[in-house]
């Protein structure tokens, strides 16, 4: 009789969004109880809170700033339906270890409530065969990766490299706020009531978050909207020679997965034609699906919960995840972007992802994938 053999793990192999997906790493959201509204995390998503920060505490003027449990259960119960979806896709979904509840962190220099695993896109890039951690700009992220160790080291074992950024210490002077004084806007509602330390002499850090990143075989789009971001960009460079880096200037305050989605080779989902002129020139001769209009009514109303921060834009839904050059996972409370890309012959296969705004991820946020089938090809010419 055959010996049973177990089947080794996959080497890890992902260089772009778009060729046919076999494994990755979907986020959870368990226990995330709080956002701790601390000023890095004001800073990072200050975008979209900006407009209400006066609101960004509790009445008690407390910066943890509890969600309500049924959001965080439905959450849960929509990112069951998307591991099930891509189980019935063929891709074989692994999961970040639990996190703790309430886990409370320290550095030397702050405190802060940690985030659970959720948006597994944004502190890693996978480049290739390597896994990239990168440098966490919200405090509380800092150990978050660690729960996604275990699938690192299979990885690891299975041959990957692994290279890590230089961890940041996030003191009180490290993040950068040019982006947002450039525009005029005032940021002191972020930096306000800052109680973390200083380390003299240090100042801005290298800082950026795997989600600024675009992947297109030996080429990837970098979003560098800051000094923080500007050190990353070089850090890739002399860390990652095999690959060519694009510098896209200040497309987004950081993550671009809102705002770009390459599709397939020659076609890309964009949020509007304004975004056309931060692209490298090979891809303005690109096919391009804008994002429709969608509607109010597909999001959620909480004023009943009066839990109203959202973290996320309106734009969220474009952040889809493809399985393959012809199938993406959409949600499916964006009807109009699904009829859209039905008509340009894609499959769709819909998940229902109620709270995006709230949690501030998409399907492409939510998930790491680490086995796709394409190689370093060269996209861009
Ligand atoms: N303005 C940012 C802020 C943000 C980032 C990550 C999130 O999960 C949510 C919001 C968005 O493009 O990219
Ligand atoms: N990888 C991610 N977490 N992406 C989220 C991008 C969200 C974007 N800032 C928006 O508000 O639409």
């Amino acid at each position: 009789m055959p010996q049973p053999t177990s089947v080794p793990p996959p080497a890890l192999n992902s260089f772009d969004e778009f060729t046919r997906l076999e494994e990755v790493v979907l986020g959870r959201a368990d226990h995330y109880n709080a956002h701790h509204t601390e000023p890095s995390w004001r800073l990072f998503f200050y975008d979209n809170v900006a407009p209400v920060l006066g609101r960004h505490t509790t009445p008690s003027g407390e910066e943890l700033l509890p969600i309500p449990s049924q959001l965080t259960d439905e959450l849960n119960e929509d990112i069951s339906g998307l591991a099930d979806a891509l189980t019935g896709c063929g891709v074989n979904v692994l999961r970040p270890a639990v996190p703790g509840k309430d886990v409370d962190i320290r550095s030397p220099h702050w405190d802060a409530r940690a985030t659970p695993p959720l948006n597994v896109r944004d502190q890693t890039i996978i480049l290739g065969n390597t896994i990239v951690e990168t440098a966490p700009h919200i405090r509380a992220r800092i150990f978050e990766n660690d729960l996604l160790k275990p699938a690192f080291y299979r990885y690891y074992e299975a041959g990957a490299n692994w290279l890590s950024m230089p961890r940041p210490a996030l003191a009180s002077d490290s993040l950068d706020t040019s982006y947002f004084t450039r525009q005029g806007l005032d940021v002191s509602r972020a930096t306000d009531g800052e109680t973390a330390g200083s380390i003299e002499g240090l100042g801005l850090e290298m800082v950026f978050d795997g989600a600024q990143c675009m992947r297109l075989g030996r080429d990837v789009l970098v979003n560098v909207a800051n000094h923080n971001h500007e050190l990353a960009l070089r850090w890739l460079r002399d860390n990652v020679r095999n690959l060519r880096f694009h510098r896209l200037d200040a497309m987004a305050d950081n993550h671009i997965d809102s705002v770009l989605v390459p599709l397939r080779p020659g076609l890309m989902l964009l949020r509007s034609p304004e975004y056309l002129k931060y692209l490298p020139e090979a891809m303005q001769s690109w096919d391009v699906i804008y994002a429709p209009e969608t509607d109010d009514s597909n999001f959620p109303d909480y004023t009943d919960l009066g839990f109203v921060i959202p973290i996320g834009s309106r734009y969220m839904d474009i952040n889809l995840l493809s399985v393959d050059e012809d199938t993406v996972v959409v949600n499916s409370l964006y009807p109009e972007l699904i009829t859209v890309l039905e008509r340009r012959g894609f499959t769709v296969v819909p998940v229902r992802h109620r709270h995006r705004r709230l949690f501030g991820g998409g399907f492409h946020c939510f998930t790491l994938d680490t086995v796709r089938r394409g190689g370093p090809e060269d996209y861009l010419s």
